[in-house]
């Protein structure tokens, strides 16, 4: 039976799932996949590599048009590519991280992003699960599910300092708030829950059990198309 194609919000904080969740949904279901944060992760990657000041706001928006952002949207090998370049190592490194949230609280960064999410949206015939910080908010206002994900700090910072071959749990916890307080504080569309999202608190529930939650309301929305 054919499904309907459906586009599923994804947002939350750091640390909370939602890569891991998103890309397991969509292989499942057999949706696109948008990694948001890794096209903020890119243009930062673009102005730290083109010795652009990340704390000078309008050098920022000066040439936040100029670097060509392309995103894989194939949940097994999403893939992302600035000018060409594959960047999706670069990308993860800790010089990106500390400065991503700066970069993007830059309205007119936010400004391009924004546009170039909404189009890989329109562009996905089956459907895609996007996932973000302001997807169910500003980005994809109309998706037919918007999720937000939370977990405690503690769980957060467990998660990552595992990923990171065991970093201090008290310095990892630290950055990820330090970096919740900026995502969530900026003017211009901060990380925060769409009034009719569906709260998922992942502390205390395995990546398979959130997938698994995931994946039924993705298919209950199908199934109402
Ligand atoms: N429910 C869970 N239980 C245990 N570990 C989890 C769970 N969900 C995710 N993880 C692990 O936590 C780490 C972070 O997950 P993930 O990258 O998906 O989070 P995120 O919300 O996308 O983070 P960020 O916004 O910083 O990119 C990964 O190593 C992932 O395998
Ligand atoms: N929709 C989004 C997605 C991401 N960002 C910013 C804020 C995050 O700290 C950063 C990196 O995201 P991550 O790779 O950790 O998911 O990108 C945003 O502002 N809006």
């Amino acid at each position: 039976m054919e499904r309907a194609a459906v586009i599923v919000a994804i947002d939350g904080p750091s640390g909370t799932g939602k890569s891991s969740t998103s890309k397991a949904v969509a292989a499942q279901l057999g949706l696109s996949y948008l990694d948001t944060g890794a096209q903020y992760r890119a243009i930062t990657w673009w102005m730290v590599n083109n010795g652009i000041d990340t704390d000078d706001p309008t050098a920022i928006a000066a040439v936040a048009g100029k670097p060509e952002i392309v995103s894989g949207t194939d949940p097994s090998a999403p893939g992302i590519s600035v000018d060409g370049t594959d960047v999706a190592g670069p990308i993860r490194t800790q010089e990106v991280t500390s400065k991503v949230s700066a970069v993007s609280a830059v309205p007119e960064v936010r400004a391009r992003i924004t546009e170039l999410q909404r189009s890989i949206a329109a562009a996905a015939e089956n459907g895609i699960v996007v996932e973000g910080r302001d997807i169910g908010t500003t980005v994809l206002p109309d998706a037919d599910l918007k999720i937000f994900l939370t977990a405690s700090p503690e769980a957060r910072a467990a998660r990552r300092s595992g990923e990171l071959k065991g970093a201090d749990l008290h310095t990892t916890r630290e950055a990820l708030l330090k970096r919740d307080a900026a995502d969530s504080s900026r003017k211009t569309s901060p990380l925060a829950k769409a009034g009719d999202a569906v709260e998922v608190d992942t502390s205390d529930l395995t990546l398979q059990q959130v997938i698994e939650c995931v994946v039924t309301l993705v298919e209950e929305k199908q199934a109402g198309k």
